[in-house]
């Protein structure tokens, strides 16, 4: 890997991918699917010499950039030294007749296996590559990096790749290239912590459970005191039936306190943690895990807060909208112009309006939090042009 990563020569004038640059480093890959040809795709932009080996190379080779070599998998092995494996883990075995040719040389395994797969085999896709090769050297990496990624380049989104395995060097050289193609390796330890990254793909979004079982919980509860307090007791004790208000008011009312709750568990695990460091005379100590992941969780827990705030300015701004609005409206106008006690109330108009709006401002909120939130990797996502075309936009 000493020689010059990033070739010069990389799109022909028709836009395709052209020849890379003689003498560049040679990476193989086995298998031909989607993760292959975009695994090719970002090797040959990054300046390698990528070798693909199939079963049927004559079939496949119109699929990846010209600058590729598709070989049959025995000819591609052969003249490389790190290989790519993009074959599922039900097809490991079917490459044992290459274990001859594949002896001393860096295996990097990317696979992932389902969720049932994962929880019913408990040797990872990786050990379980190297006990069928014990001659080589296997590397689990980019497992965690979809093929679209590597398609359109580690642009947006997170761009840590994990990597583990026994051999020190073998990790070296598998970092380097993640390197030179855009990513950022992580080494995550030896081959036995290959289970935990095998696992990350599955799990969506976790830093969002803890934050956002929390808002549930507490809404359930503020949901529930507002009931009693301004639908049941009113109907217990003087029989008024107030249960229109379930799905607007309720809630309206419900929204602010979550909100302000959120907003002070953002601000208090500082506090505490200041408040430690002075008891124990040091900034230079461990905080407890629960306080740890506490303060890891502020972010989530602040946009969750700032969420519940949005959601209830929306909803205040849509009360006058609501129809049993207008009728008490109505009705105390007919109050004072009227000494008759005449009542206007169409219990279901009431209701279809309460839902309506209530369903409508949820939708609006949802979208905007989406919004929101994908700002920074839009942003991230725009080259520098397009950055600044979009500063002068905002500044005009
Ligand atoms: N797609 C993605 O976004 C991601 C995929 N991965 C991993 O990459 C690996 C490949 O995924 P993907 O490219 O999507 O899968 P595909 O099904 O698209 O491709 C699998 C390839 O395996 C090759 N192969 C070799 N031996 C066999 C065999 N005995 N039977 C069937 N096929 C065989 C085939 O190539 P040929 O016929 O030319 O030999 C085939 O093209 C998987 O382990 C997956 O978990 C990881 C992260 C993301
Ligand atoms: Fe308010």
């Amino acid at each position: 890997m000493d020689k010059p990563l990033i070739s010069r020569r990389l799109v022909d004038s028709d836009g395709s991918l052209a020849e890379a640059a003689s003498g560049a480093p040679k990476v193989g890959i086995l298998g031909t699917g989607d993760f292959a040809r975009s695994l090719a795709t970002r090797l040959v932009r990054s300046g390698f010499s990528v070798v693909v080996g199939s079963r049927n190379p004559k079939r496949t080779a119109g699929l990846f950039p010209s600058a590729a070599q598709v070989v049959f998998q025995a000819e591609a092995v052969e003249s490389s030294e790190v290989i790519f494996v993009a074959v599922f883990r039900e097809h490991y075995s079917s490459l044992c007749g290459l274990s001859g040719q594949l002896a001393g040389k860096i295996l990097v395994d990317v696979s992932n296996p389902t969720e049932q797969e994962h929880l019913q085999l408990r040797e990872s896709n990786a050990e379980y590559l190297a006990a069928l090769f014990p001659t080589c050297t296997v590397v689990k990496a980019f497992n965690v990096i979809s093929a679209w990624t590597l398609q359109a380049g580690p642009r947006d989104g997170n761009r840590q790749v994990p990597i583990c395995s026994d051999q020190p060097e073998a990790k070296r050289v598998v970092s380097e290239l993640a390197h030179a193609m855009g990513f950022t390796p992580v080494d995550v330890g030896s081959l036995a912590a290959a289970w935990e990254v095998e696992a990350r793909p599955l799990h969506l979004f976790p830093s969002w459970k803890v934050p956002v079982l929390l808002a549930l919980g507490l809404f359930v509860f503020f949901y529930a005191y507002n009931l009693t307090r301004d639908v049941l007791q009113p109907y217990v004790r003087e029989g008024k039936s107030k249960f229109y208000k379930l799905p607007l008011s309720v809630v309206n009312t419900s929204l602010p306190c979550v909100a302000y709750v959120l907003l002070s568990l953002v601000y208090l695990p500082g506090v505490l943690a200041a408040a430690l460091q002075l008891w124990r005379g040091t900034k230079y100590s461990r905080f407890p895990d629960w306080l740890d992941h506490w303060l890891q969780h502020r972010k989530q827990i602040g946009l969750l807060s700032f969420f519940c705030a949005a959601l209830h300015a929306l909803y205040s701004m849509c009360l006058p909208l609501r129809i049993s609005y207008r009728y008490d409206l109505v009705n105390l106008a007919l109050k004072q112009v009227l000494t008759n006690k005449s009542h206007l109330w169409v219990e279901e108009n009431v209701w279809r309006m309460e839902i309506y709006l209530s369903l409508g401002v949820l939708a609006l909120g949802t979208l905007s939090l989406l919004a929101v939130t994908s700002l920074p990797s839009i942003a991230n996502s725009l080259n520098w042009r397009e950055f600044s075309f979009v500063q002068e936009l905002w500044v005009f």
